[in-house]
């Protein structure tokens, strides 16, 4: 992928989830971050994964610093600079939903020719979803705000009165894909997923589709990028479920021991 990047002539530097530091590839006029394979925990077993990248405009401000520096500062960028984004979900079929700032559109991989065809037209987050999608054997490590929020809208006392169900395949792109064709919830609540990769070109796409995108707090759009892997907690989806779910205040699992699997 850097290579391929490189070769283009069209990218300043890159940032990749793979690597410890910002790439200064030339002089080109964009800027490209990206999480190559999203989800490789999961390859072992073929469930599905994902790549996901972001594309801002490079920084002139940033020209006259040292290639270290000025790369370091491009990928550094606010999530609402974002000038198009993108992800891939490898699964039953290879789909791209892609950005460009006006609507979020899908593409299917059809094998036969070899390309990518328009499949997914002008694509809206439903207002509203009934699944949810989060680790939730962590229930007893969450807040009591998102606690009180699972089990309202578990019971079907959420302010729709519907009982949700659960869907969790812990690959983060196809849980917010589902996310986004059917409407719900995508969530990771502890500081588990990374702000320049994973959560701000993710939250540009929902945010194009007409869904919502927080840490539980602020708007990840807003939020100032200050180290290349900074981690956060992660809410995506339909944006009166998002906002139900913020309105229970604690959400943010503050406390994270550590995992195994
Ligand atoms: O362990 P958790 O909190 O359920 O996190 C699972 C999430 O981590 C990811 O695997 C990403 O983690 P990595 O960045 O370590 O690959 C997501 O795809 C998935 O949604």
């Amino acid at each position: 992928m850097n290579a391929a990047l490189r070769s283009s002539g069209k990218v300043a530097a890159i940032a990749s989830e793979e690597d410890d530091e910002a790439i200064w590839l030339g002089e080109g006029p964009f800027v490209v971050v990206f999480d190559p394979l999203d989800g490789s925990r999961n390859i072992d077993s073929s469930i599905p994964t994902g790549t996901i990248f972001g594309i801002y405009r490079r920084l002139p401000e940033a020209d006259h610093l040292p290639l270290t520096e000025k790369a370091a500062i491009n990928v550094l960028q606010r999530g609402e600079r974002t000038v198009a984004a993108g992800y891939a979900l490898y699964s039953s079929a290879t789909v791209m939903c892609l950005s460009v700032g006006s609507g979020l559109y899908g593409f299917t991989l059809d094998h036969s020719i070899g390309e990518f065809v328009y499949s997914h037209h002008d694509i809206r987050i439903p207002e509203r979803g009934q699944i949810y999608s989060l680790n939730d054997a962590r229930y007893f490590d969450w807040p009591s705000g998102l606690q009180r929020y699972i089990d309202n809208i578990r019971q079907g006392n959420g302010q729709t009165r519907k009982k949700y169900s659960a869907r969790y395949i812990c690959s983060l792109v196809a849980d917010l894909h589902r996310t986004v064709l059917y409407g719900g919830l995508a969530m990771n609540p502890r500081s588990h997923l990374q702000l320049v990769y994973e959560a701000n070109p993710l939250s540009y796409l929902v945010e194009q589709g007409g869904g919502k995108a927080t840490d539980g707090k602020r708007r990840i759009l807003e939020i100032n990028p200050i180290m290349l892997h900074q981690r956060l907690p992660l809410f995506l989806g339909s944006m009166a479920d998002i906002a139900e779910l913020v309105s229970y205040g604690d959400i943010q699992q503050v406390h994270n021991p550590g995992y195994e699997v």
